[in-house]
């Protein structure tokens, strides 16, 4: 993985995490998920709490896929189909598997829709807009949901240190401002059906409040 960021290659791993009868590739998804908290970290060190959650759920996802049962974990399908079958997921509280796949993507998932709300707010902010309050926006319509009280007040601190629109567009290494609006747009309809496809699929099989 290359040490600078960029928003191009952050749509490739979501382009390259459908497969052809649209599945989500885990190895993909995850991967999406790796450009994006190093992103993070180039923000600064506010962030370390939130991007060290991040990566312990990568973690725990990529032990699946490169264990001895990783073959069940190629795509979200097939992983959630595996883990119910064979009663590998803590439906009601958590119990004997507390860390499942399932349960372990459904965070991240959460935190797929705020991407997709707060990116949308960024692609279509004006010049005068507020990166802050675009996140805590996009937050407070999604993840705050799941999140105790003391998390969300962390999360607002956090957004507080957020740098201004300008260099957001500059870090996200994809020409000037009129192509990173260009790239969003570009985006967003790929994060967007990624999302979308996880949900019905969560829906489907009553996964939506996993503890
Ligand atoms: C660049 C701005 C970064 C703002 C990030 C906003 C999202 C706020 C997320 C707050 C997470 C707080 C940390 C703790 C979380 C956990 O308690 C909680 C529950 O887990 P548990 O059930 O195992 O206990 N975890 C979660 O909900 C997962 C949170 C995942 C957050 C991912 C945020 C990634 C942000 C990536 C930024 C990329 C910016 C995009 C620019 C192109």
């Amino acid at each position: 993985m290359a040490d600078t960021f960029s928003l191009q290659r952050v749509l490739e791993t979501f382009r390259s995490s459908l497969s052809e009868n649209k599945e989500v590739y885990i190895k993909y998804y995850i991967a999406g998920w790796q450009e994006l908290v190093s992103f993070m970290n180039s923000l600064g060190n506010v962030f370390s709490f939130i991007s060290k959650d991040v990566v312990s759920k990568i973690q725990i996802l990529e032990n699946f896929l490169s264990g001895e049962n990783g073959s069940y974990y190629v795509t979200i399908q097939s992983m959630v189909k595996y883990e119910l079958d064979n009663d590998l997921v803590d439906l009601t509280k958590r119990g004997s598997h507390p860390e499942s796949g399932c349960r372990t993507l459904l965070r991240l998932h959460r935190a797929l829709l705020w991407l997709e709300l707060f990116l949308e707010r960024l692609r279509t902010s004006t010049e005068d807009g507020k990166t802050s309050v675009m996140c805590s926006d996009a937050y407070n319509e999604s993840l705050a949901q799941h999140h105790p009280w003391l998390i969300r007040k962390a999360v607002g601190v956090a957004f507080c240190a957020l740098p201004g629109r300008d260099t957001f567009f500059n870090v996200m290494n994809a020409g000037d401002h009129t192509q990173v609006v260009a790239l969003l747009g570009e985006s967003l309809p790929l994060i967007a059906e990624v999302y979308q496809i996880t949900e019905d699929l969560y829906v489907k099989n009553h996964l939506l409040e996993l503890p």
